[in-house]
């Protein structure tokens, strides 16, 4: 990858990280963003690192393997990341969020597992799709990898029980859009409940997806 592009993604991951930092999209030091560089590798923000103030110097760079090449230590979910690249050769970039409606819906008892929210709006559908619950482990355990491998080639997002959304894209701007549209839902479907909200019908969903895929 040419220097020119790495610094472009280093300040890209640093400006959506801050941007989804201000906006109350994460909080203290939780979530973590990567993207998928063209040589193979990743860059991946730092564990234990506030993404409202990611240095771009700083930010991990890993080879195909998962091996921290320069940087600082980064996430203790690179792993979950790589699972879900693993399945999906057209996702470019993953956003994972503690934001708060989407972890609100992941503590629900009455929840699909199959997917967690009701098609509410046109812009959900485009963006998200079907959004299948992780069962609970502890953040970094290694057998999140494994949970959501079975998943994540069939579906962009999922929603860590306990914990939060995973949302993958073609780019880092596609992941962050999603991962946006995925919060409003959730907010959307905590203020309906209760309410009998209409949702979008099979063939409302059926001709979004045909006019907008997704990736
Ligand atoms: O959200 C997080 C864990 O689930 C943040 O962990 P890291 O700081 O290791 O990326
Ligand atoms: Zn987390």
């Amino acid at each position: 990858m040419s220097r020119h592009d790495d610094n472009r993604l280093r300040e890209q991951i640093a400006t959506l990280g801050r941007s989804l930092f201000d906006r109350g999209l994460t909080m203290g030091s939780s979530g973590n963003i990567s993207v998928r560089t063209d040589d193979g590798g990743w860059l991946m923000t730092p564990t234990n690192a506030c993404l409202g103030r990611l240095d771009p110097a700083r930010i991990s760079r890993l080879d195909g393997e998962g091996n921290c090449l320069d940087g600082d230590r980064p996430t203790k979910e690179s792993f979950l990341h790589m699972a879900m690249y693993a399945e999906r050769p057209q996702s470019g970039a993953i956003v994972h969020l503690h934001s708060t409606h989407s972890v609100a819906v992941s503590c629900l008892p009455e929840i699909d597992h199959d997917d967690c929210l009701p098609p509410l709006t046109a812009y959900y559908v485009m963006r998200v799709g079907r959004l299948p619950l992780v069962p609970y482990h502890m953040p970094g355990d290694a057998a999140l990898g494994d949970a959501v491998k079975g998943l994540a080639g069939r579906h962009s997002a999922v929603l860590l029980a306990n914990h939060g959304p995973v949302v993958a894209g073609k780019s880092l701007e596609a992941a962050v859009y999603a991962t946006e549209e995925l919060e409003e839902t959730a907010k959307l479907y905590l203020l309906l409940r209760g309410h009998n909200p209409r949702t979008l019908t099979p063939d409302q969903v059926a001709a979004l997806e045909a006019r907008f895929p997704r990736d």
